[in-house]
């Protein structure tokens, strides 16, 4: 039930746009990648290709070894979940779900004993006589996993699967998808937009920009140690400081009215680095890397209020204060931020 997926060097073009521009990704066995980015980054054509619905222009696509060049989509060990879900409304649930396993020709018995399978595993009991229309949101959801996985692909991609539910569905369905995709052993890809949903779920991100994966790593890693400019913004939107490398690698930064210190030196080419907002803290002592500034906005969030500090040097931070640090200080309050060497992250060009 599990795969191995190796990508190499896959390009597609369409006209002058690369959709996809030399990707290289491996998904493990049983593993659950998300991929990020933004709109028209390539995230549904690097489904498509995986799926066998569009042909890289270079390239290779392997599952387990085996070449998928030429294979035709419902010969390959990959189901496919789209957005919309595309249940047959006519049908019933039991009946949506038992399609895939008719077209291929099982012995009935083998196709009602899967189906239970899945219905169990997917909580639909009860439901099965219904058709699509008298099911809520959630619910459709799950009936369109249940068809993708009553066939038990090594491998399923799901393009934004939970982009039609509501936020508080969403994160119950999100954990459910989770628990589905451990029980089921398959390995997912999913294409998401939605960094949070990225981050919660997945065992690994890939984030895309214009038609290549520009990082990939474990969530944490992949927030905590954005590797340029732009996953540092598109990932939790830290603060992106610029300056002038000084001899001894730390970071001068006019803006922030600072310089920056990091744990090693920064790298020659380093002109700039991420501060994430939740790890600048208020201090009441200049020391290595404080700066001061005013505070131009407070917006409440709940467990946090968010600060736009406005520095000596005129840059603008973004600083996440947490309520159990007590009452954040008032518009046009001067304040001492500080952070540690740890929490300053060089950036690519
Ligand atoms: N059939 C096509 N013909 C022409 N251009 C296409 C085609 N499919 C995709 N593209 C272009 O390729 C690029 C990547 O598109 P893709 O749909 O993969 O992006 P995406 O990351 O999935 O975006 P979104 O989040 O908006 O769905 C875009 O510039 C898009 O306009």
């Amino acid at each position: 039930m599990t795969a191995r997926l190796s990508l190499r060097g896959v390009t597609r073009r369409f006209g002058p746009v690369a959709a996809l521009d030399g990707v290289t990704l491996h998904v493990a066995p049983g593993e659950f990648l998300a991929l990020l980015g933004g709109s028209g980054s390539g995230k549904s054509t690097l489904l498509r290709v995986i799926a066998g619905f569009e042909a890289p222009d270079s390239g290779t696509v392997q599952l387990d070894g085996a070449d998928l060049f030429g294979v035709p989509p419902h010969r390959r060990p990959v189901n496919m979940m789209f957005q919309s879900y595309a249940l047959f409304p006519h049908m019933s649930v039991a009946a949506n779900i038992a399609y895939g396993l008719k077209r291929e020709g099982l012995p009935r018995a083998e196709i009602t004993a899967r189906v239970a399978q899945a219905i169990a595993m997917l909580r639909l009991e009860g439901m099965e006589t219904r058709k699509p229309h008298a099911l809520s949101g959630g619910q459709r959801q799950r009936v369109a996993l249940a068809r993708a996985l009553v066939k038990r692909p090594r491998l399923l991609l799901l393009d934004e699967p939970l982009g039609a539910l509501d936020a508080n569905l969403r994160e119950r369905t999100g954990f459910e998808l989770r628990a589905i995709q451990r029980e089921s052993g398959a390995a997912f890809v999913m294409v998401t937009h939605d960094q949070a949903e990225a981050l919660a779920l997945a065992d690994r991100v890939a984030v895309m920009d214009r038609g290549r994966i520009v990082q990939a790593g474990p969530p944490r890693e992949v927030y905590d140690r954005p590797s340029t400019r732009f996953i540092a913004t598109f990932l939790g939107a830290a603060n992106v400081l610029e300056g002038t490398r000084t001899e001894d690698g730390a970071l001068d930064c006019p803006g922030a009215g600072c310089t920056l210190r990091a744990e090693a030196p920064l790298p020659e080419e380093a002109a700039a680095v991420a501060l994430r907002p939740e790890r600048i803290r208020l201090a009441p002592e200049p020391g290595e890397n404080t700066a001061v500034g005013t505070v131009e906005e407070s917006a409440f969030r709940g467990d946090s209020s968010l600060l736009l500090v406005r520095m000596q040097g005129g840059a603008t931070l973004r600083v996440s204060h947490a309520e159990e640090d007590g009452a954040p200080p008032p518009r046009g309050a001067t304040v001492r931020l500080a952070w540690d060497r740890d929490d300053v992250v060089p950036l690519l060009p």
